[in-house]
């Protein structure tokens, strides 16, 4: 049915009447689990599916079988497309920081304003044009409507430009025809065609620039491409480009309507009709009303598509313009350089929100304030995995870390390749499991708990999570761990004075019936038989009112079995089912942290546990870790 012949409602009551949704009641039920869902009472039947509205289909499509191989030519329209959709569009300053940032990043075409539409947008042109802010090798891109006094207006602010791109456009949507213009198809491509004899005929008045045009089919996704493909080539016709010196064809996604593989299918048939194809750079506008602008342009770009308008992070009419960040950085983890520097997200960010006077999700795909992080356990556990594994093969492969491959489950991007550190990669509360705690222990205050202390101290994290029913951050991690197995310690002329501090705390009380107070140690040549003597204060089991210090000497098979003998004398029973130690700091001022795995008690009451102790001596903290499990046994 010829769309000029009838109205577009007409054409879709009887489409919405033969099923132009998708009316599930005559599909065959759906398999289901348990109860059947429930038909709901959403006004479906008001709407008509994109096929019924623009049928189309393109069987020759070659799409599907591509892969990305190199990045787009890319235009930012932030300053226009972005701009004019702000609550408050930008004042010049704002204007200003958003170009310096996007030469920052790269962009060599940047669509800088509509001269016509206010004086903001003009002089801020104008501006970059007679300061020469704008570098040798970018170009920028000025859009106006197809109407004759627009295009006058934009050619004037042009005045002294070395290189520009004049962009028109006009809808030629079904329903833009109808209700907009009320134009039927010969003459809206009249529009089209008159705008672009207009700008050859005023290319004398911008003697100097370099120019080149671009035209937009707007609300080409609501257009029969058959229609859109004939009001282009007819453009084409009148700006005569040539390889040296091609044009742009836009296909804006003014309103995203359809699957991406439907737009897909669009771009694939534009690519492959249009007239002059080697003079043509094809570019694609996509918006995200259905929230797939990324998805569809990413296909367009299988199609065909040369070039990609967008915005930074997503700004733009309504939903936004497709985020150009997204694809470049989707690009970058394919292994395909984006030609972009996207190098400090985090600043790109805050320069963004301050322009837009927007602010970013979350969740925004690797730049939102959660997107490098894992709060649940299975995930923190194969994160700190993965990173330990490709630090080994890094090791093994005597390769650079920072530029070694980057295989991280959970983690698609290094976070430091965006400008994003690993602190906040792993976050602890309810849901988390020992890894996230051993993580930050590790990473933040070199603690490696081996894996049952892990399981252990993980059930006093877990307790903490329930009980406050909030994220554990990294400094509650630590009280806790202080509180649980390091004796609160008082700073004094130790080497390590600095890490001791570290583990004051004054909010934590100080508990624990022993103390280890001195210790000297002798032993034969290979290390048997040790003499051990210490000096301990012991608080007695009810508390520092009845300290007493206590000497106590023993024998035995190096400095740990001599100690064990030693606190024999305060009838204690103990013995090491594991034991494990590491350095946790480099330098004369070297710090040991040991972990044993004590039975404690006699054998009614035997409990197995584990005790820690930290030292710049590995003997001391060997010992200084039996005390804290003994003191844990007897808390
Ligand atoms: C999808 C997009 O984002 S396209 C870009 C849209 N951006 C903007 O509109 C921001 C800047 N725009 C403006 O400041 C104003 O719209 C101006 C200054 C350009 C024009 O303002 P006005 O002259 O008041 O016209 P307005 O924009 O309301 O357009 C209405 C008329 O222009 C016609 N028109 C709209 N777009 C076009 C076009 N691309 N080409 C030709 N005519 C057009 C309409 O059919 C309508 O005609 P009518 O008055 O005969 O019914
Ligand atoms: C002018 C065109 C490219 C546009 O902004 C749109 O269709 O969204």
């Amino acid at each position: 049915m010829d769309r000029d012949q009838s109205s577009v409602f007409d054409l879709a009551a009887v489409a919405a009447g033969s099923n132009g949704g998708n009316n599930d009641r005559l599909l065959p039920p759906a398999r289901f689990v348990g109860a059947p869902q429930r038909p709901s009472t959403m006004p479906y039947t008001k709407y008509v599916a994109y096929g019924k509205q623009v049928p189309f289909d393109y069987p020759d499509r070659t799409w599907p079988g591509k892969t990305l191989k190199r990045a787009p030519r890319w235009c930012s329209v932030d300053l226009r497309d972005g701009n004019q959709a702000l609550v408050d569009p930008m004042d010049p300053e704002r204007k200003l920081r958003f170009w310096n940032l996007l030469m920052s990043i790269g962009f060599k075409e940047v669509e800088v304003g509509f001269p016509s539409a206010s004086s903001t947008d003009y002089d801020f042109i104008r501006l970059l044009i007679e300061r020469e802010l704008i570098p040798d090798d970018v170009t920028i891109v000025v859009l106006t409507q197809a109407r004759e006094h627009l295009i006058r207006k934009t050619y004037e602010a042009l005045r002294g430009a070395k290189r520009a791109v004049v962009h028109f456009y006009n809808s030629v949507s079904v329903l833009q025809r109808e209700v907009v213009f009320r134009k039927d198809k010969e003459s809206i491509k009249k529009l089209a065609t008159d705008a672009a004899e207009l700008c050859k005929s005023l290319e004398h008045d911008a003697a100097g620039t370099d120019l080149y045009y671009e035209y937009s089919p707007e609300s080409f996704s609501g257009a029969e491409p058959e229609y859109s493909l004939d009001v282009c080539n007819a453009v084409i016709d009148v700006i005569k480009p040539t390889p040296e010196h091609p044009m742009i064809i836009n296909l804006p996604n003014t309103v995203e309507m359809t699957t991406p593989n439907v737009f897909a299918d669009q771009v694939e048939y534009m690519s492959n009709n249009l007239s002059n194809r080697d003079s043509v750079v094809l570019s694609l506008h996509p918006h995200n009303d259905e929230g797939m602008a990324v998805a569809a342009t990413e296909l367009g770009m299988l199609a065909g598509a040369d070039r990609v308008e967008g915005c930074l992070l997503g700004n733009g009419e309504r939903t936004g313009n497709v985020d150009v960040c997204t694809i470049a950085l989707n690009l970058l983890v394919q292994g395909v350089d984006p030609q972009l520097d996207f190098s400090d997200m985090p600043e790109l960010r805050r320069t963004v929100e301050y322009c837009n006077q927007i602010k970013i999700s979350e969740r925004h795909p690797y730049v939102g304030s959660f997107v490098f992080t894992a709060f649940s356990g299975s995930h923190q556990d194969a994160i700190k995995k993965g990173l330990e594994a490709r630090q080994q093969a890094a090791l093994r492969d005597n390769a650079d870390i920072e530029n070694y491959l980057w295989l991280v489950p959970y983690l698609p991007i290094d976070p430091k390749d965006v400008g994003g550190s690993y602190e906040a990669i792993i976050r602890v509360n309810s849901q988390s499991g020992k890894g996230g705690m051993a993580y930050l222990l590790k990473t933040n205050h070199n603690i490696d708990l081996p894996k049952r202390l892990q399981v252990e101290f993980d059930r006093i994290v877990q307790h903490f999570a329930d009980e406050t029913k909030r994220e554990v951050r990294d400094e509650d991690i630590w009280r806790l761990f202080k509180d649980e197995y390091l004796p609160i310690e008082k700073s004094g002329s130790t080497a390590a004075a600095g890490a001791v501090a570290d583990r004051e705390d004054s909010s934590l009380s100080q508990w624990g019936r022993l103390k280890l107070l001195k210790v000297s140690v002798s032993s034969g040549e290979d290390g048997s038989d040790t003499e051990l003597k210490a000096s301990v204060l012991d608080r007695g089991l009810t508390g520092v009112d009845e300290a007493v210090e206590r000497q106590i000497e023993g024998k035995g098979n190096g400095p740990l079995d001599a100690f064990l003998n030693a606190l024999s004398a305060l009838d204690l029973t103990i013995s090491v089912q594991d034991y494990v130690e590491h350095a946790m700091t480099a330098g004369s001022d070297a710090l040991a942290a040991s972990y044993v795995e004590c039975k404690v008690g006699e054998p009614a009451e035997e409990r197995v546990i584990w005790g820690v102790g930290i030292d710049s001596s590995v003997i001391t903290s060997t010992l200084k870790a039996i005390i804290s499990a003994v003191n844990r046994f007897e808390r």
